[in-house]
């Protein structure tokens, strides 16, 4: 696994930026694997400069995010769709018939959750996947567990995840209890994989990341029998950690 050490949240975007945009020159119509959550907000900030400035160019792109609510609609501002848009698809020249968000209000969720994975399958899979981490070692949604889900599928969200995340809602009690998300096999499909962290509150998992024992009860250990995963982290977790 490599590890990008950075001064700080912004540098921490400027560098996961530049690979992407590394990937994009040379590849125009890549698939990316796309996360919410606040972390990767400033790595899309600075893609939506460089798309401003010509510099990358979206509208061969393809996009396929790794999960959404279930029971919120695309237009509530809560649910990763609308995050998505006025984050980033708004602001880029992408079309946003070819950016694919899991639907959250399907009536069969478990066919849903067949259906994307054939969406990411009939893209040709996945080039860049770009991820954060939860404090608990959570990727996307896929929480600690003594089973994984290799496919897309539904997944009750833990206590602490609940909690981390009503930060984005009045209150506690409207965080939905429940998400569609890919699954770690889904996601270790992926080519090239990125994942993004900063602040002290991540260290420990950072740390189980990258030197901890493979088990499922945290999940982000598994990004360790990938072949290209590149972890980029700031000052703050890097000094916890004594890096
Ligand atoms: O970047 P944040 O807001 O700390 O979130 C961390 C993780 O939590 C989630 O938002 C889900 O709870 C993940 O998608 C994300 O990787």
């Amino acid at each position: 696994m490599k590890v990008i050490l950075t001064e700080n949240y912004n540098d921490m975007s400027r560098k996961a930026a530049d690979i992407i945009k590394n990937l994009l020159i040379k590849k125009n119509d890549a698939v990316l694997g796309l996360a919410t959550g606040s972390t990767p907000i400033g790595l899309y900030k600075y893609l939506i400069e460089m798309n401003k400035d010509h510099v990358i160019d979206f509208s061969k792109v393809k996009t396929v995010n790794l999960d959404e609510y279930i029971g919120i609609g695309p237009d509530d501002s809560q649910s990763y769709r609308y995050f998505m848009n006025t984050n980033f698809f708004n602001h880029i020249n992408i079309d946003k018939n070819n950016t694919y968000v899991p639907n959250g209000l399907a009536k069969n969720l478990e066919e849903e959750g067949r259906r994307y994975d054939k969406v990411i399958a009939d893209l040709g899979g996945i080039d860049l996947q770009i991820l954060g981490i939860g404090n608990n070692g959570h990727i996307a949604f896929n929480e600690p567990n003594r089973k994984l889900t290799a496919g897309t599928h539904v997944t009750p969200l833990t206590e602490s995840t609940i909690k981390a995340n009503s930060r984005f809602f009045d209150c506690i009690d409207d965080v939905p209890k429940t998400a569609l998300t890919m699954g770690l096999g889904q996601i270790m499909k992926a080519r090239k994989i990125i994942l993004v962290a900063s602040g002290k509150s991540k260290a420990d998992a950072i740390s189980r990341l990258l030197h901890g024992k493979i088990t499922t009860e945290c999940p982000a250990t598994m990004l360790q029998m990938h072949n290209d995963v590149t972890v980029i982290i700031d000052k703050e977790i890097a000094e916890k950690l004594k890096l």
